[in-house]
């Protein structure tokens, strides 16, 4: 592995772990993804964004395997994904979050959390009835929801929850798998303006050691969190770089003009 750089304490590699190579995705005669050529390093910070209508959740659906590529290829540490079923990825180590949220109401935070870490681990629930096993099961999840800042509260029915702390406990839920890459679909979607600051400060400790790619419209988020950024329109790469290199780009700024999300 080559040094790469430091980002959280934590080396970026400049190998990557996620490319697309010449991805296309056609709608009959409109052609929403053309010949995407992307790489995202491991333990990096990735953000997609780009104008409405760029192309980014048609991206993020042949990465996740929502959809099927026209042309092109997908290659996940080196191995072709593009044509592997979507409820394989977690079984890889890739995990989507954020877009439909995984979040039980009528279970208790506790009981969110250990469903996904019987999932992730893939075992029946019967393997669990053991009480050995059940404690560490229960102690597994009320550390991964100290870790996303519910600890102690994991008897609370999540249903009852504000929308901040649902999405901190959908992030608990999606750490349970222990992902090495997270898909994660506009985040901060909803959130007002103190849980985007806390859900930013969830998603900087989470990317700590794994690699994240992100669809986000916020752009302080994306400058605060993110060491790699492209940016896309209409269906193409149109630059690559930091924020500071993407945001002063004459052609990113004049793909943003006159929009309301502007960055
Ligand atoms: N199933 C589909 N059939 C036909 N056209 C589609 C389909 N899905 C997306 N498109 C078109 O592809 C283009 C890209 O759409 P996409 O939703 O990927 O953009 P986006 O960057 O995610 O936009 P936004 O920021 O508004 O969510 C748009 O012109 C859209 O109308």
């Amino acid at each position: 592995m080559s040094p790469g750089r430091e980002r959280g304490g934590c080396q970026v590699s400049d190998e990557s772990i996620l490319e697309t190579r010449g991805l296309t995705k056609a709608f009959g005669g409109f052609t929403a993804i053309k010949d995407v050529d992307l790489k995202v390093r491991r333990h990096g910070f990735h953000a997609l964004i780009g104008p409405n209508g760029a192309g980014k959740s048609t991206f993020f659906n042949l990465i996740t395997r929502f959809l099927t590529p026209t042309e092109g290829t997908i290659l996940y540490k080196g191995q072709d994904i593009s044509r592997v079923k979507a409820a394989r990825l977690p079984d890889l180590g890739i995990l989507r979050s954020f877009q439909i949220s995984a979040v039980f109401p009528r279970l208790t935070l506790l009981e969110n959390v250990r469903l996904a870490l019987q999932h992730g681990k893939g075992v029946s629930y019967r393997f669990w009835q053991n009480e050995t096993s059940l404690n560490e099961l229960n102690d597994r999840a009320e550390s991964l929801l100290a870790d996303v800042g519910l600890g102690g509260r994991g008897a609370e029915p999540a249903g009852t929850l504000p929308y901040g702390s649902k999405r901190a406990l959908e992030l608990a839920t999606t750490l349970a798998f222990e992902p090495e890459l997270m898909l994660l679909d506009e985040p901060m979607a909803g959130l007002g303006t103190e849980d985007i600051g806390r859900i930013a400060d969830l998603l900087e400790k989470a990317s700590h050691g794994r690699t994240i790619l992100m669809v986000e419209h916020n752009m302080h988020v994306v400058a605060r969190l993110c060491d790699r950024i492209t940016v896309l329109a209409r269906g193409e790469v149109l630059a690559e770089g930091t924020y500071a290199e993407v945001s002063s780009d004459p052609r990113v700024i004049e793909s943003y003009v006159g929009r309301s999300d502007a960055a």
